[in-house]
């Protein structure tokens, strides 16, 4: 009886986490679902239209929270910014003004009335407390916790500290775990001795604590959270069981409790195993016969739930979402067990034919989460052969493929921003980029390369957890069907050269080695004039290097000629009799090649030059024989011509 008493504790625990918009990674499927029943009621209760995150100013501009409403509908002559651009209208403020009242007619009526209802709400608000934003200089913009409609439910989603009217209370603080596992290390530097830079197949580097733990807190930032105190340790072994010694553990333990902290964030890939384990000595206190007595639950990120969180807040296209959502499954299956172990143990005990109702919860859940799986990548594949499709008519467009590759915020969005305006989100956050963007650049002044194709990539980052090189496999695709990859390095990151070695050891594992790379050394302008000046120097020794700022344009031009030598080198010579008929190949030998000699003769056109070996297996009948060659060649001779012009088309126009 106590045990069913608990076991209902337990569930309107749960209900009542996820009335706040909780989705605990415990319940995830059912919290799913209440928390669209509750979000659903929340909005019918303002306006039964679609729910957005609105900004609500206060009139003291002192603090500024999100609401969870529907806006009301856009009347003719809404308010419009500076820019042009539809301005959000804040929907009530919290001293009850009138802000946001918008249009007439109507629409004013029916505004009107959703003003009431709204103030009615607002003044039943509790007083929030004004949290400085995590960064940006806007301490009222908070805009970075936006997130879309069909945002993805990820593991960190019930600690957004959101209310029953959706308003966000906080920011969410944090402990960060780091460990410098030395066997590791170890290994890695013997192996460092016999690592041949040159020929060597890449050797993945080993980045130390510190580096480490500059990284993470990059990555905690960007997920949106704060971090109230960090915990590390040297172990010459990791501790299979909790990761981290059991002194450590209860160190962490106590700091949260000092910080009031609900969150742990480990540097590593834990093991579902090492999770449950660390989940349950960090929850002892707000457990009781198993059950959760207390409110809140603290919560073990490990960092790949962490760059999850950050995927999902970035994906943009379908594709990207739906991968997103793919490795969230993949990474939850395996530990779902934990999520019930109450009342799986409640089953256990139960015996044959008394199957406590959590086992069927988890095969429910097991069952959801495999659906789930078997319908994403169904989604997925559709989507990718639609990508496919697009590929082919790139590959057909024969123009060459360039793919930026490296580091995650190395400045790989700028410089296609540079080349060619995209408008790509490049911001000093991990991961900003998410879903592949190609663009055609046309190079300025004589080329024999005017036009490529250039394609932005999701960056990388060492120790990348092995589900999410699996998950962005088809962005991935992209990398590996270009014919030059450009990899970005950022030299103003003291670290930049084991980036640089972390980069190439995932560009090996992904078959993709072998294929010429260009370096591009980037912003340069954040290095003092004499470790420039040096890196410059040293640079012009080193093939296909150039260094450059894709921010003020410094070195791009050295990098466009770099990219030119690069796509020659990619041609093959070819001796041509093309006929007469074969004009459109002409022109587009002329557009894709380099035509070294030209000569119209009587059974067509001569060219001597290098193309593209796909152009150049498409005409492979029309080579022309040794014989055929000398015998012209001395014929030409013999006329006294100097066929050896070269007639380079629009190569020698202007661009
Ligand atoms: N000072 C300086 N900043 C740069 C330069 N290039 C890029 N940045 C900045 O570096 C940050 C990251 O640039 P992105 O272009 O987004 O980098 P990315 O490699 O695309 O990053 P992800 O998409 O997150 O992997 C942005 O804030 C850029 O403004 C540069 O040459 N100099
Ligand atoms: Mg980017």
């Amino acid at each position: 009886m106590k045990r069913r008493m608990n076991e209902t504790t337990t569930r309107s625990n749960a209900t009542s986490r996820s009335c706040r918009g909780v989705a605990n990674s415990s319940n995830l499927v059912s919290a799913m679902l209440i928390v669209s029943l509750q979000f659903a009621s929340i909005a019918s209760a303002f306006v039964p239209t679609s729910r957005t995150l609105a900004k609500i100013n206060s009139a003291t501009k002192q603090s500024c929270l999100y609401v969870l409403s529907s806006p009301p509908p856009s009347p003719p002559g809404s308010s419009k910014t500076a820019d042009g651009e539809d301005k959000p209208s804040p929907l009530f403020s919290l001293d009850g003004s009138k802000n946001g009242i918008r249009g007439g007619g109507l629409y004013q009526v029916e505004e009107q009335q959703q003003q009431q209802e709204l103030q009615q709400s607002s003044s039943k608000l509790p007083q929030v407390k004004i949290m400085p934003a995590p960064f940006g200089n806007d301490p009222d913009d908070f805009s970075f916790y936006y997130r879309d409609e069909d945002e993805i439910l990820t593991e960190r989603e019930d600690r957004l500290y959101t209310d029953e009217k959706g308003i966000r209370r906080q920011v969410e603080k944090c402990i960060l775990v780091g460990v410098e596992d030395l066997s590791v290390q170890y290994k890695a530097k013997k192996a460092e001795l016999y690592y041949d830079p040159l020929n060597g197949e890449a050797e993945p580097p080993c980045f130390t604590l510190d580096e480490s733990m500059v990284e993470m807190r990059e990555l905690i930032r960007t997920a949106g959270m704060e971090i109230a105190g960090e915990v590390t340790q040297r172990l010459q072994e990791v501790n299979p069981k909790t990761y981290v010694g059991s002194g450590k553990v209860q160190e962490a333990k106590t700091l949260m409790e000092e910080m009031d902290c609900s969150t742990i964030v480990f540097d590593a890939e834990l093991t579902p195993g090492q999770q449950k384990a660390l989940e349950n000595i960090f929850n002892r206190n707000l457990l009781q016969n198993d059950f959760l007595v207390q409110d809140q639950e603290i919560k073990v990120v490990d960092r790949t739930a962490l760059i999850l969180d950050i995927f999902a807040q970035h994906a943009r296209t379908r594709e990207g979402k739906l991968q997103v959502d793919l490795a969230l499954h993949e990474y939850r299956k395996p530990r779902l067990t934990k999520m019930w172990t109450h009342l799986e143990r409640q089953s256990g005990a139960g015996g044959v034919g008394l199957r406590g109702p959590g086992e069927s919860q988890l095969e429910i859940d097991k069952r959801l989460v495999r659906d789930r799986i078997i319908t994403l990548k169904k989604k997925i594949d559709d989507v990718q052969k639609q990508r496919t499709i697009h590929r082919r008519g790139r590959k057909k467009s024969g123009l060459p493929i360039l793919s930026l590759v490296g580091y995650t915020n190395a400045g790989k969005s700028s410089v296609l921003n540079y080349l060619t305006r995209a408008g790509v989100m490049a911001e000093s956050m991990l991961f900003a980029t998410l879903d592949p963007t190609t663009r055609k650049v046309k190079l300025p002044g004589d080329h024999a390369h005017p036009e490529f194709l250039l394609t932005d990539t999701v960056g990388f980052i060492q120790k990348l957890p092995t589900n999410l090189v699996a998950a962005f496999r088809a962005t991935l695709e992209e990398v590996e069907e270009a014919d030059v990859l450009v990899h970005v390095i950022d030299v103003s990151n003291p670290s930049w050269e084991k980036q640089e070695r972390a980069v190439r050891a995932v560009l090996a594992d992904l078959g993709c080695g072998e294929k010429p790379i260009l370096r591009v050394l980037n912003k340069i302008d954040l290095l003092n004039e004499d470790d420039a000046e040096y890196l410059r120097y040293e640079a012009a020794f080193v093939d296909n290097t150039v260094v450059v700022s894709a921010l003020y344009g410094d070195g791009m031009e050295d990098f466009m000629g770099a990219v030119e030598e690069s796509l020659n080198d990619l041609l093959v010579p070819v001796e041509l009799l093309l006929p007469y008929s074969m004009g459109q190949e002409l022109s587009i030998i002329h557009d894709q090649g380099v035509v070294e000699t030209i000569d119209y003769r009587t059974e067509g056109t001569y060219i001597l030059g290098r193309v593209p070996p796909p152009i150049a297996s498409r005409l492979e009948k029309y080579v022309v024989s040794k014989d055929a060659t000398t015998t012209s060649n001395n014929g030409d001779k013999s006329n006294g011509m100097d066929w050896t012009a070269v007639a380079r088309g629009r190569h020698n126009q202007q661009l």
